[in-house]
């Protein structure tokens, strides 16, 4: 297995880019797993996260691929059969003028509240190859937001895996990355709003 990489904006030339989002209830883990991957390094200390932008290279049979990853805002993932984890629906027209001009500036989102970041984090969602769908196994309410029990929600979302790991442990960290990587270069990536992929994260 290659090790991970921070990387540039952009990919070089030739390299393939994959677009990665994690989302998942607030103090879930999701920052310290990407913190974990990206710089392998467990954080400390706790800052909620606004929306901010990683870039990490890896390799996927042999090749370089770019990962741009999203760490989202915490809360509902808004992801879900009939609605369920949604945490509804957007603002036509005024939601894109609520995103961070620049990745890691939260400037731009000064002012609002749990309730936009809902709305917001949805629109990172389109051109994504993969959500990173993640929970904390010792809070309830953050299983709950994502979907209700794991392996139904693997099967009721059509995920095309399901891994678990733990970020202070330094445990399956690395595989979770790999394997989006490799779905969305692969054909279990195709039609990503039928089958979307999910990491889970077990903190222990
Ligand atoms: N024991 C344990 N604690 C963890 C693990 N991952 C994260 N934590 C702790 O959980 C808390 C929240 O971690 P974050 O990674 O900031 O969570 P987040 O989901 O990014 O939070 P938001 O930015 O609010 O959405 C911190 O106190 C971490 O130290 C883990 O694998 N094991």
């Amino acid at each position: 297995m290659t090790a991970a990489q921070a990387a540039g904006e952009e990919a070089p030339p030739g390299v393939r880019s994959v677009k990665v989002v994690l989302v998942g209830d607030g103090g879930c883990g999701k920052t310290s797993l990407l913190m974990v991957f990206a710089d392998g390094a467990f954080p400390e200390s706790y800052t909620p996260t606004v929306f901010e932008r990683y870039m990490v290279n890896l390799q996927v049979k042999g090749k370089p691929v770019h990962l741009h990853i999203w760490d989202t805002a915490g809360g509902c993932a808004g992801v879900g059969q009939g609605g369920r984890g949604f945490c509804g629906p957007l603002m036509p027209g005024t939601d894109s003028a609520l995103l961070p001009s620049e990745p890691g500036r939260p400037a731009s989102l000064q002012g609002t509240g749990q309730d936009d970041y809902d709305r917001l984090r949805p629109l990172f969602y389109p051109d994504a190859s993969v959500l990173l769908l993640c929970f904390d196994v010792t809070s309830p309410n953050s299983f709950d937001n994502i979907f209700n029990r794991g392996q139904e929600m693997a099967r009721s979302v059509g995920a095309v895996a399901y891994l678990e790991c733990s970020a202070r442990l330094h445990d399956n960290v690395h595989a979770v990355f790999q394997e989006a990587a490799e779905v969305a270069l692969s054909s279990r990536g195709r039609n990503f709003w039928r089958r979307i992929t999910q990491g889970f994260c077990v903190v222990t």
